[in-house]
């Protein structure tokens, strides 16, 4: 069994508590390895490694940091098969969606950090009798905090900006995909990155996530996951005027307007609504349909839903995989309870399946799709982060903006038109961080990405997430 170390003052350590939690692969319901349980005595080695390291490292130049980053690049891409596989086991999720979205938006995201710090520039204001410059500064000793549904992927996301401008990292990912991430610090061992630039420590939120996040000596927090989580950590992170970037949960609306394309409408909310099982935070789940269409996209996308192939996520040709945790998958199996309760009927969804061999304990669920759900009820406002999609009607366009911002959460949207007047009438109103037009998660790293009510605060991306990594100074000077 395969014990997972933390990552420290750069060696992989066992935890002092000597406590070990169950790394359960979702597919099978198999134990195939086991997850220290990190306490504060090592937080504490953790923040005296990376406070000793940070001179160093925010001494070098912007090429020497991204030099390293582009090494750890380049050996996510030489391990990709391995990390696939490892991220696949974890979560759950299809091998393929491991090998071609996931693995490589990781390489991607620190090289894309690399090349952004050699082109990171700050302002200066020439006036009448002064200059104005401004210094940007890293901060120092950072948190960031990942989620499991997109773990490398999201963990990466945030690790290479704050190490590009200059901090050094305590980072914590999820206790309950916490596999890749243990497989990146061995990485970053191989590319020699200097030791305490970056720590990784494991364990549960409640515990050594809380202990992180109360630390006086954390100077931000980088945080992805849920809103109640983020609601926390802003309250603890207020009084000590600590910078935060939240990246919450989302209730993301689709809108369908009859001029739309249709095959491609369908096919494209089909992956909105699935892909990894529905667990992305992007993910489409109140799919609003002009009425003079209605009938038809739903024939046509109930038969799309139905032909995809749910299964053993090692084999190539399933679609979706399992539910990352049997916790997981009962609360989704009780909102599919409760929308039958609030009146939705189901469209799809409870087609005798069983799987069998390995995956017969695992934590599998079919594509669901409800109707006739009243606007406000809980299933149609509470982010249900699985494979569970609504359908309901709209006349115009006004109408269909007002449905789509009946939420508290404000991460993405879709609009699907050939109207290109009314995309960009929509999408100037709509109430999210992102606005994807006729497509979805179609992602260029350097845009603002983020949401706005629940969903979170600050953006992530881009010139975006370098801000967020370091402080400016204005420096004046009179002639
Ligand atoms: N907006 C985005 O970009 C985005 C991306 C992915 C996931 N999400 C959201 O994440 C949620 C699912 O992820 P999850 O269940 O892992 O979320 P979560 O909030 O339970 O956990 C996220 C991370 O925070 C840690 N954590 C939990 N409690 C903590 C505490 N009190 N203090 C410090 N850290 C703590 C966890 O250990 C984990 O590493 C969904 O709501 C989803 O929408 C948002
Ligand atoms: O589940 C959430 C997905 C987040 C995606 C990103 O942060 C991204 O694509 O940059």
């Amino acid at each position: 069994m395969e014990m997972i170390a933390n990552y420290i003052n750069g060696e992989l350590k066992p935890p002092h508590s000597s406590d070990y939690l169950d790394d359960v692969n979702p597919a099978t319901a198999e134990i195939f390895a086991k997850i220290p349980l990190s306490d504060e005595e090592d937080l504490q080695d953790a923040i005296t490694s990376a406070e000793k390291a940070f001179k160093e490292w925010s001494g070098l130049s912007a090429k020497e940091r991204a030099d390293y980053l582009m090494k750890i690049a380049e050996l996510i891409q030489e391990n990709l098969e391995e990390l696939a596989m490892a991220e696949s086991m974890d979560t759950g999720k299809p091998i393929q969606l491991a090998k071609t979205v996931d693995i490589p938006r990781a390489a991607s995201n620190m090289e894309f950090f690399a090349h952004a710090i050699t082109q990171f520039s700050s302002e200066s204001h020439a006036g009448k009798d002064s200059i104005n410059y401004s210094l940007r500064k890293p901060l120092g000793v950072v948190a960031c905090i990942s989620p499991w549904n997109l773990p490398l992927y999201l963990f990466t996301w945030k690790i290479a900006p704050a190490l590009a401008s200059g901090n050094c990292v305590i980072a914590k990912p999820s206790e309950i995909t916490p596999y890749t991430a243990y497989l990146f610090s061995k990485i970053c061992v191989e590319a020699g990155l200097p030791k305490g630039v970056l720590n990784i420590l494991h364990g549960t939120g409640p515990e050594i996530g809380n202990a992180i996040v109360q630390n006086k000596k954390i100077k931000a927090v980088s945080f992805t996951g849920g809103t109640a989580t983020g609601r926390k950590i802003a309250e603890i992170s207020a009084p000590m005027f600590r910078k935060v970037s939240l990246e919450l949960g989302g209730k993301n609306p689709a809108l369908v307007f009859a001029d739309c394309d249709l095959d491609k409408t369908v096919e494209g909310l089909v992956r909105a609504s699935f892909t990894n099982q529905g667990e992305i935070c992007l993910c489409a789940s109140r799919i609003y349909i002009e009425d003079s269409i209605y009938e038809d996209f739903k024939a046509r996308f109930i038969d799309k839903v139905k032909a995809l192939k749910v299964g053993d996520p090692l084999i190539q040709s399933n679609n979706m995989g399992a539910l990352v945790s049997s916790q997981h998958l009962e609360k989704v199996k009780n909102y599919i309870a409760l929308a039958k309760e609030e009146g939705g009927q189901l469209l799809c969804g409870d087609e005798a399946f069983e799987l069998e061999g390995n995956n017969k304990q695992g934590y599998f669920l079919r594509p669901h799709v409800f109707e006739n759900l009243p606007i406000q009820c809980r299933t149609n406002q509470e982010e249900i982060f699985g494979p569970v999609v609504s359908l309901s009607r709209f006349e115009g366009e006004e109408e269909a903006l007002v449905l789509a911002n009946e939420s508290e959460y404000g991460l993405a949207s879709t609009i699907w038109t050939t109207d290109l007047s009314r995309a960009h009438r929509i999408g100037a109103q709509i109430e999210t961080g992102i606005v994807w037009v006729n497509c979805w998660m179609n992602r260029d790293l350097r845009t603002p990405f983020g949401g706005m009510k629940n969903s979170g605060l600050g953006r992530e991306g881009g010139l975006e997430a370098l801000r967020f990594f370091t402080e400016p100074k204005n420096i004046c000077i009179q002639f």
